[in-house]
């Protein structure tokens, strides 16, 4: 059954971009992804796109260590979700598709600055946005950027392009007695305190009644497989 979305935010998991000895960045995952969103775009899906930087820095884990706060260490992981997204547009342009890096740090020599209008302007002309630099404030994550990103440029739905193949009951990862859903409420998933996502991305979402999809892109062609729904996810919606 595909999925009745058009628009779609797809939330990419830094991690999901590291090399298997540590490096932080796959050239052959990055072209495999680049090339799965280029193939979405032509089946129909308009695209906007939020990285993540869990390959190059987290800012709670960095300044866990004592030797530098919050704040700081949080603007490093922000310019890492810039470096991942300009990967991602060199990626997806050598795929074939026109895409453009809009970052929410202003940082004019290279790329463009983020702001709603352009970036619609840019949807509506079938152009991927790669959404760069979080919400441009500490204290936050690229999954609560991904959805207030969903919110304001109309996406149907966002899609958690993730390591795993949906919502567990516990992280799958750590647990392998955790079940998965098929679907569940935002409200299920944040009474259960399910930690795929944070809570403040899905109260957003839920507050936006924005559908959450959480599927795995470790096999070839899954972004669109999983919105085509020929692949297994959670949906997560009112
Ligand atoms: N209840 C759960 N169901 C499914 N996955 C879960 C759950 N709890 C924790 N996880 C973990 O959440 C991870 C998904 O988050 P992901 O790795 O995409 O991190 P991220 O912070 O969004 O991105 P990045 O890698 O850029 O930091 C999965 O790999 C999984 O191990
Ligand atoms: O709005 C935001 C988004 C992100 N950050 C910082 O970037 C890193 C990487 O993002 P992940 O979501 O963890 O992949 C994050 O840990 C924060 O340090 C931010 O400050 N504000």
């Amino acid at each position: 059954m595909t999925m009745p979305f058009r628009r779609v935010l797809v939330k990419l998991s830094g991690e999901a971009l590291m090399a298997a000895d540590g490096y932080w960045l796959d050239t052959q995952i990055l072209s495999a992804l680049a090339q799965d969103i280029a193939a979405a775009t032509r089946a129909g899906f308009e695209i906007a796109i939020v990285v993540g930087g869990g390959n190059i820095i987290r800012g709670a884990r960095m300044s866990a260590a004592g030797w530098i706060d919050r704040p700081t260490a949080d603007s490093m992981g922000m310019l890492g979700t810039v470096m991942n997204s300009l990967a991602l547009e060199t990626a997806l342009n050598a795929a074939g598709v026109a895409a453009r890096t809009m970052s929410a740090v202003s940082m004019p020599t290279i790329c463009e600055t983020y702001a709603r209008q352009p970036a619609l302007h840019h949807l509506d002309k079938g152009q991927v946005v790669v959404l760069a630099g979080g919400t441009g404030n500490p204290f936050f994550t690229t999954d609560t950027s991904a959805v207030l990103r969903a919110a304001e440029l109309r996406c149907d739905a966002v899609l958690k392009a993730t390591q795993v193949d949906g919502v567990y009951s516990a992280d799958p990862k750590k647990d392998p007695s955790a079940t998965r859903f098929d679907r569940l409420s935002h409200d299920d998933a944040i009474a259960r305190d399910l930690k795929v996502m944070d809570t403040a991305a899905f109260a957003l979402a839920r507050e936006s009644r924005l559908p959450i999809i959480v599927g795995c892109v470790h096999a070839p062609s899954s972004v669109t497989a999983i919105l085509d729904g020929r692949s297994r996810s959670t949906i997560v919606a009112p």
